[in-house]
């Protein structure tokens, strides 16, 4: 049922009031159900507080949550994992909540992300995304199958003033659900360049060179291209793209001070909802057919050819090894079938298991990153691979983003099929998982592909 503004801004004043006169901040988060509300135009809406506002909408089910503004940012540079588990326990340990609906994705959310790789040196590019970074919004917005909630969150501090933050925050959220999308069409690319193409085929040579003497078994290789533009890309209007265009894919965005890192992805790392668990294998992939009859030849190619099939068993194995580490009833099919995208297909085995008692979605994250679909087997030999040779920082390419709830539900994708937007300059990722078979200019075609999703979303030169 949904409540009237009147009886959700008594529940708002009642939590407020109610806070402890502790000396600590402490949570308030209210949630209340609503008719529909035009998610872009609720981001769109919260243009104040650019910086601090994140998308994501999941790639299976009717699931959106938008957050906007920060009632709390937390950040980890060492035990990433751990202390962002560590800090969400604490703060849900003194939160006043009130939810009668206990939906995923609604009451306390924290949204966020990891770094791929903590140990590579950072140049800068990514200074806005440090190697853990998650937040609980302000205002949230959450849609699950037909319906809509809100939630608002608020750190409470032991000397604010309750009606002057009463009266602030219910004028601020009846402004985001007012906002309606508007595009911002005018913007147009003014360049677009692939960087140092050449020396990604020779990274690859190199690859295939250390596979051939028994050095690694796989890695995965990325690199990246610069899109230009005429004006400030706003990153409303790239979501907006995204979700017409990339239907069975995760899309999402984070901005993080100037800066927005985002991406349709159809990885998805690990699904977490009444207990039960969900990963995906991902990996062998070829384009998309011009006709019916050459889609289908591709994917037919695909499931049978021994390279992509070696590429996809490496993250298979891992996979099921990490997930039988934590959960009971693991189930694993015996073979791939095809997952077929816009631009791409790729081969995909589905893995589901019951977690163990105990267990949090946080640490079968620590588990699964990176899976050898993003790094390499084994895991620390390919890591020091991508360390020592890609010419670049991944920062949160390649690496867990999602979200998680008060009741243990929460989902991580793995960012791939991404740029970070900086005003008017994107730069965009693309990789592929290298064997021992793998030829530099076919692996240099296979990135071409996977850099479509992102060039059209943001109007560039397919
Ligand atoms: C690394 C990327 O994609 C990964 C690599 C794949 C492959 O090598 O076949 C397929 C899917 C992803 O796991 C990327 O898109 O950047």
């Amino acid at each position: 049922m949904i409540e009237t503004t009147s009886f959700y801004h008594e529940k708002l004043y009642k939590a407020l009031s109610n806070r402890k006169h502790i000396d600590t901040p402490q949570l308030i988060s209210v949630t209340t159900k609503l008719d529909s509300v035009d998610s872009l135009g609720f981001f769109q809406a919260g243009k104040v507080y650019q910086g601090e506002r994140v998308y994501w909408t999941s790639a299976d089910t009717m699931f959106t949550l938008v957050g906007v503004g920060s009632a709390y940012t937390f950040e980890a540079e060492q035990d990433r994992f751990f202390s962002t588990r560590q800090m969400w326990n604490d703060v849900l340990a003194e939160a006043i909540i009130d939810n009668p609906y206990r939906i995923p994705g609604t009451g306390p959310v924290a949204l966020g992300g990891f770094s791929f790789d903590p140990l590579k040196e950072e140049n800068g590019t990514w200074k806005d995304f440090p190697n853990s970074k998650v937040l609980i919004p302000m205002y949230l917005l959450t849609e699950w199958r037909d319906e809509t909630y809100l939630t608002i969150n608020m750190m409470i501090h032991p000397d604010d003033n309750e009606d002057e933050l009463f009266g602030h925050v219910t004028e601020e959220y009846q402004s985001l659900l007012a906002g309606t999308f508007i595009h911002d069409d005018d913007v147009t690319v003014t360049n677009q360049e692939e960087v140092r193409p050449e020396e990604f085929k020779e990274i690859v040579a190199k690859a295939t060179d250390h596979i051939k003497s028994n050095r690694l078994g796989k890695v995965v290789l990325a690199r990246e291209m610069i899109v230009s533009f005429s004006d400030d890309r706003k990153a409303s209007s790239v979501i907006r793209q995204l979700k017409e265009e990339q239907t069975q894919s995760y899309i999402f965005a984070f901005e993080s001070g100037d800066s927005c890192f985002v991406g349709a992805t159809p990885e998805r790392l690990v699904k977490v909802e009444d207990n039960e668990l969900l990963s995906t294998c991902l990996a062998g992939t070829v384009p998309r057919g011009n006709t019916p009859k050459e889609d289908v030849a591709l994917g037919e190619a695909l499931i049978h050819d021994e390279k992509n099939l070696q590429e996809h068993d490496f993250v298979v194995q891992m996979i099921k090894k990490a997930v039988t580490g934590c959960c009971e009833n693991v189930h694993v099919p015996n073979s791939p079938v095809l997952y077929p995208l816009r631009n791409l297909q790729h081969l995909y085995t589905p893995v589901s298991g019951t977690l163990k008692e105990g267990v949090s979605l946080l640490e079968v994250v620590e588990k699964l990153h990176p899976t050898p679909a993003l790094g390499g087997y084994p895991r620390e030999d390919s890591l020091q691979f991508i360390r020592d040779y890609e010419p670049f920082h991944r920062g949160w390419y390649a690496s867990p983003v999602g979200w998680f709830d008060s009741y243990q539900n929460g989902e991580f994708a793995v960012a791939i099929r991404s740029a970070l937007l900086k005003k008017d300059q994107a730069i965009l990722f693309s990789g592929c998982g290298v064997v021992e078979d793998s030829d530099p200019d076919e692996e240099y075609k296979e990135t071409a592909v996977k850099f479509l999703p992102m060039i059209h979303a943001l109007g560039g030169r397919e």
